[in-house]
């Protein structure tokens, strides 16, 4: 039976302990649908890579490391191109939009499913749904075209506009269905992919011939099951040029602090990846790891620490670390954005304020602080090369699936591998820094800062060392680890 608000799952079971989390398929509700042979074929690029189409029968394995006799566990269906498609080149009417928040890397994706469905589909009618779901019943349509694309990965943001809240399911739907759209592509986060699922859920209730492909999309990298998501890579290597300049501008004076703010609501690998990436930070502090700042092992004294050693230091804080902190000092009302997402303090203007004045009123230290915000600059630069490749492959695989009549689900790698992930797979958990793994035991080591745990989080993570830390196929795991960017 599925868990309450995911639909129906489609479980294959295999020998010693296999188990496919299969996604929709158009014909699980519309049977008799004819095939086409796949235009690819006659592809004079593709026709001869050996094995160009992908065996129905492969999948791939969500973990890989595993002990002689561990079942074999969970696996996706392998995305790629596959012999038989559902639907005529002429026949296509698809449709793109973005929502939430902006993400290096979204035109790229914009870009490879239009040039993807016209080179590879010979598909010639292309929407791009303007200003997120909102834009599916208030807003105006564009024509996407391979010339209209072409340069748009150059470009931060997103040519189709985005935007938070203004989801209702029947009126996005009912412009589906009139505007006789047939492969909906929804590139966005866990909130967008919620979306998708519900819309996908209406679709099938209708009956209709339409693909529903989720595509995401999270500078937090904190989407679950896949590798890592694209615009991520982006933000670690922007965010250098931030901790470079706080490194510079502490390093020149006296008593000289930089702090640097750097995107991750609930999760810190933004943080996390560029601090140990830099080697200039000092201390950095993310919303998984509790800290405090007052007394034995805490934020002052560790600064205080470093300054005497070293003259100068950096601190890098992910923007939702620290929040019941702040939360406790300035009694904040819980506020949120239109789609639900919880507004945050600014953790860095407040950290700055209680570090400068502790040491000017405790120490008698007139710190030389400087604080920088690069959030949003970082979010709106276009993707780098590595995210570039990554989008294409994303935009292929999704328009693959689509093809051969996939519907209702997420595409994304998962151990190397681009698979298609039922929508609850991504919608369920969030990913986040697991404090008890050995990334952040790196990081841990790399800066010397303190851990910030009490003896009693210490004692728990030593119990828990005495059984394997990465858990097998088939154990519980409640934590969600992020496979191929976080294990070793
Ligand atoms: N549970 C949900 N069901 C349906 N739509 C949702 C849900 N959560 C968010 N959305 C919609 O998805 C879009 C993007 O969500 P948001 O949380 O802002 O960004 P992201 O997709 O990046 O997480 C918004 O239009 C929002 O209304
Ligand atoms: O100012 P906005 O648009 O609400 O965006 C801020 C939020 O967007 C993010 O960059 C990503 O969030 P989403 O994945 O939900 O878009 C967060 O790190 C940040 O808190
Ligand atoms: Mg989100």
């Amino acid at each position: 039976m599925s868990p309450e608000g995911i639909g129906e799952q489609k479980l294959v079971y295999g020998e010693a302990g296999y188990v496919l989390e299969d996604v929709p398929h158009l014909t699980d509700f519309i049977p008799d649908l004819p095939t086409h042979t796949n235009p690819l074929q006659d592809n004079q690029a593709y026709s001869v890579v050996k094995q160009y189409f992908v065996n129905m029968d492969d999948t791939v394995a969500q973990k890989i490391v595993v002990h002689k006799s561990s079942p074999r566990g969970t696996h996706f269906r392998r995305a790629g191109p596959r012999q038989r498609v559902y639907f005529e080149s002429d026949e296509v009417h698809a449709c793109v939009v973005t929502c939430g928040g902006l993400c290096p890397g979204l035109n790229t994706v914009i870009r490879e499913l239009v040039c993807g469905l016209a080179y590879m589909y010979g598909v010639s009618k292309i929407l791009g749904i303007e200003g997120g779901y909102r834009g599916f019943y208030a807003r105006n349509t564009i024509t996407l075209t391979p010339k209209s694309v072409n340069d748009i990965h150059k470009r931060g943001g997103t040519i189709l506009g985005t935007s938070r809240g203004g989801h209702d399911t029947s009126k996005i739907v009912d412009s589906i269905q009139d505007r006789g759209i047939n492969q909906v592509y929804i590139i966005g986060g866990d909130g967008t992919q919620k979306g998708a699922s519900v819309i996908f859920e209406e679709i099938k209730r209708r009956g209709l011939k339409v693909s529903v492909v989720g595509i995401p999309k999270t500078i937090d990298n904190d989407i679950a099951v896949i590798d890592k998501s694209f615009g991520f890579d982006t933000a670690v290597e922007e965010a250098q040029r931030a901790i470079n300049a706080a490194h510079v501008e502490s390093e020149s004076v006296e008593y000289g602090i930089g702090v640097v703010k750097l995107m991750g609501r609930y999760s810190g690998f933004i943080a996390m990846y560029a601090t140990l990436a830099s080697r200039d930070v000092d201390c950095c502090l993310i919303p998984e790891s509790p800290f405090y700042l007052e007394g034995k092992g805490g934020l002052f004294e560790f600064i205080e620490k470093r300054l005497k050693e070293n003259g100068h230091m950096v601190l890098v804080v992910a923007e939702g670390a620290g929040q019941e902190l702040i939360a406790e000092s300035m009694r904040f009302m819980d506020h949120e954005d239109a789609s639900g997402n919880k507004l945050l303090l600014d953790v860095g203007l407040w950290l700055s304020q209680k570090i400068k004045n502790h040491f000017s009123t405790k120490k008698n230290i007139t710190l030389n602080l400087k604080y920088i915000d690069p959030t949003y600059m970082i979010r709106a630069i276009p993707s780098n090369a590595s995210d570039n490749v990554y989008c294409t492959l994303l935009a292929q695989s999704a328009l693959h699936g689509a093809m051969a009549g996939y519907t209702g689900f997420t595409v994304g790698p998962v151990n190397g591998r681009h698979s298609y992930i039922p929508f609850y797979r991504v919608t369920e958990t969030q990913n986040q820094v697991v404090i008890t793994d050995r990334m952040w035991a790196r990081l841990l080591s790399s800066t010397n800062q303190p851990s910030f745990l009490s003896q009693k989080m210490v004692e728990d993570a030593r119990q828990e060392e005495e059984h394997p830390t990465q858990l097998l196929d088939g154990e519980e795991d409640s934590r969600n680890h992020n496979g191929v960017v976080l294990l070793s």
